[in-house]
């Protein structure tokens, strides 16, 4: 009876992932722009379900070596590359004859990947990106920044959540989210991931799952410094807490659904890069916990830190939105102003008493 169910089941799974990579297989290959850690985790991903996908990334030597090797080696060393993935080395003939572009640079080469693309991509292409951050300087949002350089016509979508690359690359059960103004891009996008060991929702809701990307960075680097100055679990779990409450009010004021950040962009991500080390925000603020300076601590990450890009972008937003932020306030004294991280904290406790929560005015 046993054998029975379980080859049930395992028809059942054939099934699933046969019927999956037949649709996929209909669709155009994917451009991926980016062979870093998470451009590559995601190609990878993509390629296990069947689907033809190119990665383009900007070091020719380092596309070369991916070639021959058929691995990441530099951020992904060990996993061999799935037979449906190439490293392209021609993006303009790839961006004319792909059906999708997958953007995974970090924010600050945001713009810059969209103007490549936007002379030679065809008009109605879909651009989905994995970039978690802001417009340097403006604070402005990928969407609308990706909007006004890729014009109306192009479906645009945004993919977040708690993964990690190496974890999503070594085939570790993973869920994430996919959010779209197009629901059919959305499912589409979402299917080329979809797989027994990665979930992919989707939502509408694309302010709420890029505000919760963006903060949950700065608020790890906040974690990692608590951490680093031996403050112990209880401190974490209450800037985690606070954390939460401000990406909260600052969804609340740019207009995201409230229901998006206890969701996976929300929440799920900024339990993951607050309490494991995974995570090159928090690695940096346990190094300047530890005492390093801001400079020297970059320098001993040495690796994309997008919190230390958004904070101050962040706090832009929250200022003309009329709203507090001070966990992200303080990493920004930190960062950028010389403070101490014991005065830091010290600040966050002697603020005045507050409610957590006050009876309903009738
Ligand atoms: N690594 C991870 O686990 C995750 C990363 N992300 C986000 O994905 C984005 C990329 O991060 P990673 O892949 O981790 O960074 P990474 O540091 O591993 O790689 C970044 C890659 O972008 C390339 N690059 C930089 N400027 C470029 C440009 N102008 N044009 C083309 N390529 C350029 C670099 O050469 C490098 O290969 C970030 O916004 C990050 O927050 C999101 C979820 C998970
Ligand atoms: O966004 C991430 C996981 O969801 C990666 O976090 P870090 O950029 O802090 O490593």
């Amino acid at each position: 009876m046993r054998d029975k169910l379980k080859k049930q089941e395992q028809k059942r799974r054939i099934n699933i992932q046969e019927t999956a990579v037949s649709e996929q297989a209909n669709l155009l290959p994917t451009l991926v722009l980016g062979a870093g850690a998470w451009g590559t985790a995601l190609a990878m991903a993509m390629a296990r379900n069947g689907h033809e996908t190119w990665l383009w990334g900007r070091d020719k030597l380092h596309c070369a070596e991916m070639q021959t090797s058929r691995e990441n080696a530099k951020y992904l060393p060990g996993i061999a590359f799935p037979d449906a993935l190439s490293v392209v080395d021609d993006v303009h003939k790839a961006l004319q004859n792909c059906g999708h572009v997958l953007i995974s640079v970090p924010s600050k080469a945001f713009v810059e990947s969209l103007q490549m693309i936007k002379p030679v991509l065809a008009a109605t292409t879909p651009v989905s990106w994995a970039t978690k951050g802001l417009a340097p300087d403006t604070g402005e949002l990928l969407y609308d920044v990706a909007r006004s350089v890729l014009g109306e016509n192009h479906p645009l979508a945004v993919i977040s959540g708690p993964s990690f690359a190496a974890e999503v690359a070594a085939n570790l059960p993973t869920a994430f989210t996919v959010a779209s103004e197009d629901g059919d891009f959305a499912k589409q996008l979402a299917g080329l991931f979809h797989s027994p060991t990665l979930r992919v929702y989707t939502t509408y809701d694309v302010l709420g799952v890029q505000i919760g990307g963006t903060v949950k960075n700065v608020l790890a680097i906040s974690a990692g410094i608590s951490d680093g100055l031996g403050y112990g679990a209880n401190a974490r779990a209450a800037l985690i807490t606070r954390g939460m409450a401000e990406i909260r009010r600052l969804a609340a004021a740019l207009g995201a659904e409230t229901e998006t950040l206890f969701g996976l962009s929300g929440i799920g991500d900024l339990i993951l890069t607050c309490t494991d080390d995974q995570s090159r925000n928090r690695q940096l603020g346990l190094a300047i916990g530890r005492g390093l300076s801001v400079d020297d601590a970059v320098k001993f990450v040495g690796k994309t830190v997008e919190g230390m890009h958004a904070a101050r972008e962040v706090m832009l937003r929250a200022r003309q939105a009329d709203i507090e932020m001070p966990i992200v306030e303080q990493v920004c004294k930190i960062l950028f102003e010389g403070y101490d991280p014991r005065e830091s904290v010290q600040a966050l406790l002697c603020r005045e008493q507050k409610a957590e929560l006050t009876p309903p005015v009738n």
